[in-house]
């Protein structure tokens, strides 16, 4: 039978920056599964139909939905709700509760479709380094202000990984504030057992890099999805310590070419 690999044998798997955590909080869309597309495209055919129908005054402020950059400044790691506020406040449009949730819940209704004819994945960089740190004995946690995050890590096979879950249903339930706002991912720590200075924060998102300074994470790891030319120096300037292309980055020996 083979011997368990001692705590020290099994984090030289991990990249020196990670040897010192002693736990990691995932964002789950654009970090855990390839699902950020799938939201953006929702939100796009949701706020250009939108802006069709009440086109605001300034003609500047009429253009479509930028899938990347409106995306990110806007949308990206917000609440449902708290992102359809947050474009159309942008735009000018005044934010009543009923057209923020008329919005919101015609993003909702395009993007379950998208799910179900598109299916989702998980990103093998993130799955390797996720079991590296498994293999740590390094707890690993799931947040996401989506209500969706169970349901995707469920369809991409790979909800098993983690040890908890805080999604947007969760945040709800406790009235957590949303990011930039680091309240999710100080109650994944926490259902971890691991005071946040002693774990590391995973995120995609401007906001969610934000939240991950604030809550005083001993580290925070941007992830560039190549959204945009800068999106690596954005992430940095809102609080990410390190950004990455690929988690894999994060495995000893780097990502695999
Ligand atoms: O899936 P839900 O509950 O509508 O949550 C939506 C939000 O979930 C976040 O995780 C995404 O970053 C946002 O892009 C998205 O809008």
């Amino acid at each position: 039978m083979p011997r368990p690999r001692s705590p020290d044998t099994s984090r030289a798997a991990l990249a020196p920056v990670l040897r010192d955590v002693r736990a990691v909080v995932f964002d789950t869309d654009g970090v855990i599964t390839d699902s950020a597309r799938v939201h953006a495209a929702a939100w796009k055919e949701a706020f250009d139909a939108f802006l069709q129908a009440h086109p605001p005054e300034d003609p500047d402020l009429r253009r479509p939905f930028d899938e990347r950059d409106d995306y990110l400044r806007h949308v990206d790691g917000k609440s449902r709700l708290d992102g359809a506020e947050a474009f159309l406040a942008a735009r000018g449009i005044e934010t009543s509760a009923e057209t923020v949730r008329a919005v919101a819940a015609d993003k909702e209704r395009l993007f379950t479709r998208r799910l179900h004819e598109h299916g989702v994945d998980a990103y093998p960089g993130t799955v390797r380094l996720v079991k590296a740190l498994r293999a740590a004995g390094v707890p690993r946690a799931a947040a996401s202000a989506s209500r969706h995050a169970g349901e995707l890590l469920d369809r991409a096979g790979v909800l098993d990984l983690f040890d908890a879950l805080v999604d947007g249903g969760e945040a709800a339930r406790l009235d957590l504030p949303g990011k930039p706002e680091p309240d999710l991912f100080l109650e994944a720590v926490r259902r971890l057992g691991v005071p946040a200075d002693r774990a590391a924060v995973v995120e995609d998102a401007l906001a969610g890099v934000e939240a991950g300074r604030r809550g005083g994470f001993a580290l925070v790891v941007g992830v560039d999805r190549a959204a945009g030319a800068d999106t690596g120096a954005r992430l940095l300037r809102h609080g990410a310590d390190i950004v990455v292309h690929d988690l894999g980055e994060l495995c000893a020996g780097g990502a695999p070419k």
